[in-house]
């Protein structure tokens, strides 16, 4: 019998695509360690740019078929899938990808020569924003089940709740009464389910925040991002503030975000107040990884949908304004329950069907950010 060559293998793998970068695995550099052995056993890992990949299994089955389309007599094939998260474009002063800078630089954070450089964290490969133009609508929640759902993929994800005037992920999270330890001049963040948090609500009461304006507020934001001890982190999910006032035009403006994600309710009122978000991310050139819609609609429980806020607003709001939808989130009591009782939904409830589709959503975030990172490092 011919033994079977290692550049066999080689050869239909540089036939599979990966679905979302539109270039084959051997090309992206995705395969390693391909060994086979005298019985024309076949071993081989495949490192995917997230562990929260949607195509994992896709991409695991067309290796194996390739393979036994173009090698007929191979014996078994092994396929190890593993990950490493890629770095944002904006990581390490490289301005790469973000497009849209509109070569005025009137904004001093822009990014123009000269202007002050984006605080960056050395070890956070990416900086999601999650934002929304009104409060109410589910931001802390989507971050919350953003978090914890990537993190449950294998991702390190770190959380900021920086709602200065209502914080809501401590409550969320079970941790009203927690204080972050101090280590070396840093702040420790809190880990719960898989996640390390911070909150502006572990560092100061409500009340002593709700007086805060202007440079105060400013100031307690930096040292939210600056002072906290991440250590390596693939995912760091900023939950902003509720609309796009100063606080939040300072922030995004003068942090180096990867993406940013925008949550919706479907009603009207909300996306008007989406636009204006739409509107201040473009502005200040943070690439936006698209839209969510929550509290898509109410699952009676024979099985149908009232469609309480509004049907698909979300979608076709993503669709006129040129965005990614990435999903909708229906209402749910678990949803709810968890954000009072101190478990997230996606950990106390993951069959439900809200908890499935909050996964979804993490997972093509995941894949919005490889596609991001991958456009502006092969380009
Ligand atoms: N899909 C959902 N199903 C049921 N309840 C939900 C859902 N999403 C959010 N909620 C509930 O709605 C309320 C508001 O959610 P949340 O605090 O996440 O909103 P928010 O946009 O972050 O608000 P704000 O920023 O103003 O604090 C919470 O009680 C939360 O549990």
């Amino acid at each position: 019998m011919m033994s079977i060559q290692k550049s066999q293998i080689e050869a239909a793998l540089g036939t599979v695509m990966e679905p979302d970068l539109g270039r084959d695995l051997m090309t992206l550099g995705m395969v390693e360690n391909i060994a086979v052995d005298e019985a024309g056993n076949v071993s081989f890992t495949v490192v995917l740019t997230t562990p929260a990949c949607p195509m994992k299994e896709k991409i695991k089955n067309s290796c194996i078929e390739a393979i036994r389309a173009a090698v007929p007599e191979v014996g078994s094939i092994d396929v190890n899938m593993t990950s490493k998260v890629t770095s944002s474009c904006s990581h390490h002063g490289g301005h790469g990808g973000h497009g849209n800078h509109d070569g005025h630089g009137h904004h001093a954070a822009h990014g123009g020569h000269g202007a002050p450089q984006k605080i960056e964290l050395d070890n956070v490969k990416n900086i999601i924003a999650v934002a929304s133009g009104k409060g109410g609508v589910g931001k802390s929640t989507v971050s919350l089940n953003l978090a914890v759902s990537l993190a449950a993929s294998g991702a390190k994800v770190g959380l900021i709740d920086a709602d200065l005037y209502g914080p809501s992920i401590p409550t969320m999270v079970g941790l009203q009464n927690t204080k972050p330890e101090v280590q070396n001049g840093k702040l420790m963040p809190i880990e719960k389910f898989g996640v390390k948090m911070m909150s502006i609500g572990f560092l100061v009461d409500p009340e002593t925040a709700l007086i805060w304006r202007g440079p105060m507020a400013s100031s307690a934001m930096r040292q939210l991002i600056t002072d906290v001890d991440w250590q390596e982190l693939d995912y760091l999910i900023f939950d902003l503030p509720p609309g796009t006032g100063d606080i939040q035009l300072t922030l995004v403006q003068n942090l180096a975000i990867t993406g940013a994600v925008i949550v919706t309710t479907p009603q009207e009122v909300a996306l008007a107040d989406v636009a204006k978000a739409v509107t201040m991310f473009r502005k200040v050139g943070v690439p936006i990884l698209g839209l969510v819609e929550n509290m898509s609609w109410y699952e009676l429980p024979d099985g149908t949908r009232d469609y309480i806020f509004g049907r698909q607003g979300g979608e076709k709001f993503a669709k006129t304004n040129a965005m990614t939808f990435l999903g909708s989130i229906p209402i749910s009591s678990s949803v709810r329950e968890g954000g009072d009782s101190g478990t997230p939904a996606i950990i106390a409830t993951p069959d439900a069907p809200t908890s499935q589709a909050a996964s979804r959503v993490a997972g093509e975030i995941a894949r919005q950010i490889s596609i991001l990172n991958a456009n502006c490092s092969l380009n």
